[in-house]
C-alpha cells in the first residue's frame, strides 16, 4: 500500500516537474531536435543530438524512465527523490579534490545516482553554459572545460532539497565571497577556477542531468540501506 502511494506521489511530482512532457518516448532524432530547438535553439539542439549520439531529454520530450521505476532521470524536485547535477571542473580534478567533494555529499547523507569522467565536447559545454554565451569570459570558460588538460567529473546526487543544499555546500560563485566551510570557500580563490558546478534550480537540474546523463542506464535508481537513518522524520 505504502509502495503504491509513494509511487503515485512520485508520478504526480514528476508530472508537475515536467508539465510539458509527452507520455510516449521520443524515438526520432529529428523529432527530438525539434523539441530541443523550441527550448534551447534549433542549432544547439541539432548539434547536441548529432554530437552526443543520444537523445537529450527536456521538459518538452519524454524523459527516460528507470526500468522498474516511474521516476525520470532528473528525479522529482520537492521530494526525497530530488536530484541535482554536480560537476568537479578540470581544476578540481587537477588539484585532486574529487574524493573530497564526493565525500562531502556522501557524509551529508546524499545518494550518488550518476557518475562519469569525461572531457566534454565543445557543444556540450556551450549548451551547458548557454545562458552565459554573451559574456566576455564565455570562450575562455568553454575552453577551460573542454581543452582536455584535465577531465570533468559529472555526478547526479539525490536527496531532500539537494538542489538548494548543494548550492549552499558549493558556496558563492566567486570564491572570494564564499564562506569558510563551503567547498569553494575552503579550496579556491578565483571565479575563473572555482572547481565545482551545481544546478541552481529544478529547471536547471532537469536540463543539466538530461544533457550530461541522457544515455541509457547512466542514472541508477538504487535503495540505500541508510535511508531510514538519514531521511526519516518520525
Ligand atoms: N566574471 C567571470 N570571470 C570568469 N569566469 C566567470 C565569471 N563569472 C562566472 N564565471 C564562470 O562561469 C561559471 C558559471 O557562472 P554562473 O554565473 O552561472 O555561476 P554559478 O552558477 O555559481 O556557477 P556554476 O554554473 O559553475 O555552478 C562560474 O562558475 C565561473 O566558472
Amino acid at each position: 500500500m505504502f509502495a503504491r502511494t509513494a509511487t503515485a506521489a512520485l508520478r504526480q511530482a514528476a508530472r508537475r516537474q515536467a508539465p510539458l512532457a509527452t507520455r510516449a518516448f521520443t524515438t526520432s532524432s529529428s523529432q527530438t531536435a525539434r523539441s530541443l530547438g523550441a527550448r534551447f535553439g534549433t542549432a544547439a539542439a541539432a548539434a547536441a543530438v548529432a554530437t552526443f549520439g543520444y537523445t537529450l531529454y527536456t521538459s518538452q520530450t519524454a524523459s527516460p524512465l528507470h526500468a522498474d521505476s516511474a521516476l525520470p532521470i532528473y528525479g522529482a524536485a520537492g521530494t526525497s527523490k530530488e536530484r541535482t547535477f554536480i560537476a568537479v571542473k578540470p581544476d578540481g580534478v587537477q588539484r585532486n579534490l574529487v574524493g573530497e567533494i564526493i565525500s562531502r555529499f556522501e557524509r551529508r547523507g546524499y545518494k550518488l545516482v550518476g557518475l562519469k569522467l569525461l572531457v566534454p565536447p565543445v557543444e556540450l559545454a556551450k549548451e551547458h553554459y548557454a545562458d552565459l554565451s554573451s559574456k566576455p569570459f564565455f570562450a575562455g570558460l568553454v575552453d577551460y572545460m573542454t581543452n582536455g588538460r584535465a577531465p570533468v567529473v559529472g555526478m547526479v546526487w539525490e536527496g531532500p532539497s539537494v538542489i538548494k543544499q548543494g548550492r549552499i555546500m558549493l558556496g558563492a560563485t566567486d570564491p572570494k565571497n564564499s564562506g569558510t566551510g563551503t567547498i569553494r570557500g575552503d579550496y579556491c580563490l578565483s571565479i575563473g577556477r572555482n572547481i565545482v558546478h551545481g544546478s541552481d534550480s529544478a529547471e536547471s537540474a532537469q536540463k543539466e542531468i538530461s544533457l550530461w546523463f541522457g544515455g541509457k542506464g547512466e542514472v541508477v535508481d538504487w535503495k540505500s540501506n541508510n535511508e531510514e537513518w538519514v531521511i526519516s522524520e518520525n
